[in-house]
């Protein structure tokens, strides 16, 4: 059986041991668009190790990828088609500023499996923690489609929204045409995201962009925006990926300021405003 809920949530969590160097945070960087412009002396807290700063969602790719994308699709209890999973919610917490090089114990665990009659809905939680203490939770929500439909737990029913006065901030973000080929070398290289034959199997006439890299691109915007470009005060991001994304269009990054919260919603500008990212909140000091 490809999925067994109650297997998958009886499993043991896995740990492995991660390790990363400069050279990934600044690729990260760059696969989520840092540098764009390149005329904006700011960039280089992002792109120069002499002024690095880690962007937060980097903890999402730590290591060399989520110890998921593949490898959590084939843990016990789940064994699903890489075609049928898209990434539908991510959410991190980080306990401390993240290094700009360091290495850490991983575990992670599927917490819930719900049944949404048409698709199973996975979320995976992973904790790191170095000798210091915790690092971050993350936990990645994960659509599979055509495997829902088994009785099991329906899980709670969100639908996807964003405030509806004006927004304090509004930012274009340019996504380039080769976003997802730069972002994959992060770790995640599931085909979807580069090999058009690939997309056709999930039913996308071309690649789409990770999610992922939306949601890091999504949290640097509300760092330069409106943190002052200090990644140190982010404490957590969470959201909801509502829509696909293609390499080469312009996304709009609305943000809303609340007491120590910002909410965010993005979409595709030029396919009607489409929903993109929605229920998304950065929380700070
Ligand atoms: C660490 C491991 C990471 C693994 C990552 C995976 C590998 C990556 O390479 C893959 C990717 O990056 S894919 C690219 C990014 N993702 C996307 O583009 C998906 C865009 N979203 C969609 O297409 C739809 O929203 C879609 C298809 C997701 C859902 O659309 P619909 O079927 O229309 O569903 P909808 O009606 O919106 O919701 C159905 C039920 O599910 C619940 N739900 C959906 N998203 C949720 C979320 N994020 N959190 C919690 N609940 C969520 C809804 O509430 C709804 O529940 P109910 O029917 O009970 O009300």
């Amino acid at each position: 059986m490809p999925l067994d809920a109650a297997r998958a949530l009886a499993a043991p969590p896995r740990t492995a041991r991660i390790s990363w160097a400069v050279k990934d945070v600044l690729l990260y960087h760059l696969g989520i668009g840092a540098g764009h412009p390149a005329t904006d002396p700011g960039e280089l807290r992002y792109t120069l190790e002499s002024r690095l700063h880690v962007l937060p969602s980097f903890a999402t790719v730590a290591g060399g990828g989520p110890p998921g994308v593949i490898r959590a699709l084939s843990m016990p209890g789940v064994d699903v088609d890489l075609a049928r999973v898209l990434h539908a919610g991510q959410s991190l917490t980080v306990h401390r500023p993240l290094p700009a090089e360091g290495s850490a114990t991983t575990s992670d665990r599927i917490v819930a499996v719900y049944d949404k009659g048409g698709a199973a809905l996975l979320v995976l939680r992973t904790e790191a923690a170095d000798t210091d203490g915790p690092l971050w939770t993350c936990d990645a929500r994960i659509h599979v489609r055509g495997e829902g439909g088994w009785g099991g737990d329906r899980g709670p029913s969100t639908r996807g929204g964003a405030p509806t006065g004006p927004p304090d901030r509004t930012l274009g973000v340019a996504v380039r045409e080769e976003q997802a080929l730069l972002y994959r070398l992060t770790g995640d290289r599931n085909p979807l995201h580069a090999d058009t034959a690939f997309a056709a199997l999930a039913g996308f006439d071309r690649p789409i962009l990770h999610g992922l890299c939306t949601y890091g691109m999504t949290l640097k915007a509300v760092v330069d925006t409106l943190l002052d470009g200090d990644v140190t005060r982010v404490r957590s991001c969470a959201t909801r990926f509502a829509g696909v994304v293609h390499p080469g269009e312009t996304l709009r990054v609305r943000m809303w300021r609340g007491d120590g919260e910002v909410t965010v919603a993005v979409s595709a500008v030029d396919r009607g405003e489409a929903p993109v990212l929605t229920d998304t909140t950065v929380t700070h000091s």
